[in-house]
């Protein structure tokens, strides 16, 4: 009998990265490298896939150029087969969508044209959303336990995130973009969306990528997996390809004592390498980090 996993293989590719490279103005790789390179994966739709790494590995970045907010060459991001930068229509249609940290730092403004710190309450701002189908909102806001008559400005970060997390579920989606959106949430209220997302992937095939650094609960929600260090993947594709994956699968291990084991030899290997580098002068040109300059010619980078 075929596998969930193996059935998704056969499902057409909702995400690729084939050859992507980006560096933001001014940012440089190894020598002569861009920041992002290496990251290829095909992912079909349907499958979800956690993007993990240590912090600064180029996680929030990547899912900002898949999620189409920097340009880069058309044939390197393939989103539902089309490029996001370039083609406009799938953020615009909702095919396409990425709920990040950045929405949480920016709570002045939660798009749909209403403040989110305004004094209304949490119904007010959810049924202000156009074009919604009234079971899917009515089932989101019981999964999320939201209090639809309780002001915004009375609630704690998480209930608020609650808020901010239902009006960004609220359209139907194709894919989905998820940079650590469950930080804010009790653990009963991840689970369920956790479970929301599985239930979204198995029934409407959407194509969900999570970055996060909280690993709980995910043992056998994740289907794909893309490790980042530095920039690039270094081991990434079906959890069924990912030998520790396997392992780890079979013993009972937690995701979290895996991802932690790689963490602690990248660092450790960090610190080799600057162990082994002869130390700098204070002061002089060796010990100035030097930056690349912002060549617009050179650079593919225009912010949206
Ligand atoms: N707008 C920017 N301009 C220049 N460099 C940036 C910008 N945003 C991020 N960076 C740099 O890009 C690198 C990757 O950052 P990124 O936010 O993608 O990492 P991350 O893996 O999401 O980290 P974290 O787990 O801490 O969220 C970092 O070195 C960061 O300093």
């Amino acid at each position: 009998m075929a596998t969930a996993e193996a059935m998704q293989q056969q499902e057409p590719v909702g995400l690729q990265i084939a050859g992507l490279q980006f560096s933001y103005p001014g940012q440089a790789g190894p020598p002569g490298e861009p920041f992002i390179r290496n990251c290829d994966i095909d992912i079909p739709r349907g499958s979800r896939c956690l993007l993990v790494g240590a912090n600064g590995a180029g996680k929030t970045t990547l899912l900002q150029v898949l999620a189409g907010k920097y340009m880069v060459s058309p044939d390197q991001v393939r989103i539902l087969g089309r490029p996001p930068f370039h083609d406009m229509d799938l953020t615009c249609s909702g095919q396409l969508s990425y709920l990040g940290n950045s929405w949480r730092k920016d709570v002045s403004f939660a798009g749909y044209g209403v403040p989110l710190q305004a004094d209304i309450s949490a119904g007010k701002m959810i049924f202000n959303v156009d074009g919604v189908d009234p079971a899917r909102r009515a089932h989101l806001i019981r999964m999320l336990d939201i209090d639809i008559y309780q002001r915004l400005t009375t609630m704690s970060d998480g209930q608020r995130r609650r808020v901010q997390i239902c009006m960004g579920l609220l359209k139907l989606y194709d894919v989905l973009l998820l940079d650590e959106i469950t930080v804010d949430l009790d653990v009963v209220g991840r689970l369920k969306l956790l479970e929301f997302f599985r239930q979204e992937c198995e029934q409407r095939k959407t194509t969900i990528v999570y970055a996060t650094h909280i690993f709980d609960g995910l043992e056998n929600w994740v289907t794909h997996l893309a490790y980042m260090e530095n920039g690039q993947f270094v081991k990434a594709g079906p959890c069924p390809s990912i030998p520790e994956i396997v392992e780890a699968r079979k013993s009972g291990t937690k995701l979290l004592t895996v991802f932690e084991g790689w963490l602690r030899s990248e660092r450790e290997a960090r610190h080799a390498r600057q162990q082994s580098q002869p130390k700098a002068v204070p002061g002089s040109e060796a010990a100035t980090p030097q930056r690349t300059p912002f060549m617009p010619s050179k650079h593919l980078a225009f912010f949206r």
